[in-house]
């Protein structure tokens, strides 16, 4: 797979890195401790040109669980139509163990992916905006402003079920259609995703274009808006600068 896929906040604390790595990390200033989110279920078989049987995918998390990861993105709850590498969406859900202590997160594009998602056992959500106007378009069919609508829907209802809700902010550091994306619309996206309740907040390096330098500047404008400790990064590794990037967020 040509992705490296790695959701990575500073300052939640649920992967404890290995002893010895620690004492660096605390030389150096980078975070004591890292979480992994593995997305690879989601959002690298969501690109396989060959749709992988059900019950791999089932195994994969199963495996993914076991190696010790201790959030894993499952699926999407999103149109067939679109993306048809996710319609088993609900048998995947319904397929996996639930390994203690592992989180199980569901992309939901609004309230019919969310209803979906519970139906199916689903116990944390995530929706997903852009900071592009062309990309939101592209992506999820509406303008950012009716994705922010749709969101707060979802969020509404999470927050009454008790069922946490992340976000993401897609083309943090790029767009495929507009290029360049200014620093303070992604704070901007950032800021209404994390107001409305979503607990964390995903950047996402969507084509893999972003440098030391535009996450340093993305994320310092993104930081005046919301806590660190409410921030992750989804490094996409299109030009082999992914862990450069996140070394970046890290530090
Ligand atoms: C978002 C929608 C659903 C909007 O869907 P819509 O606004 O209803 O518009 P539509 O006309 O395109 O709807 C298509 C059909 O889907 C139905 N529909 C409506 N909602 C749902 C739903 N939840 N589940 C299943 N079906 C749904 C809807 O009723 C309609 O059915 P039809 O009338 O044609 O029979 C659609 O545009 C869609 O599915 N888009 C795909 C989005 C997607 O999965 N993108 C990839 C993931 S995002 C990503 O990869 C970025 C990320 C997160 O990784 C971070 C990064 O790297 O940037």
């Amino acid at each position: 797979m040509s992705l490296i896929l790695l959701d990575f906040p500073r300052g939640l604390v649920k992967y404890r890195s290995k002893v010895g790595i620690r004492k660096e990390y605390q030389k150096s200033e980078l975070p004591e401790y890292v979480k992994i989110i593995e997305v690879g279920p989601r959002d690298g078989l969501q690109n396989e040109k060959v749709i992988v049987p059900t019950d791999i995918k089932i195994e994969l998390i199963n495996q993914l669980a076991k190696a010790g990861l201790p959030v894993i993105e499952v699926t999407s709850f999103v149109s067939s139509k679109w993306v048809p590498q996710m319609a088993d969406h609900t048998e995947v859900m319904r397929g996996i163990e639930r390994h203690p202590g592992v989180r199980y997160p569901v992309l939901t594009p609004n309230l019919r992916g969310f209803h979906s998602a519970i139906s199916a056992g689903a116990t944390e959500v995530s929706v997903f905006g852009a900071a592009s106007e062309s990309f939101s378009k592209r992506n999820i069919n509406c303008s950012i402003e009716e994705s922010i609508e749709r969101f707060e829907e979802v969020a509404k209802l999470a927050r009454n079920m008790n069922i946490p809700v992340r976000g993401y902010v897609s083309c943090a550091l790029g767009c495929p259609y507009e290029g360049n994306i200014k620093p303070v619309k992604v704070a901007e996206v950032s800021k209404r995703l994390y107001s409305m309740g979503c607990y964390e907040i995903s950047l996402a390096d969507t084509i893999g274009v972003g440098t030391p330098g535009s996450m340093k500047r993305m994320l310092e404008a993104v930081m005046k808006e919301i806590p660190l400790t409410a921030l992750a990064v989804h490094c996409h590794d299109t030009y082999g600068q992914a862990l450069a990037n996140i070394l970046t967020a890290m530090q």
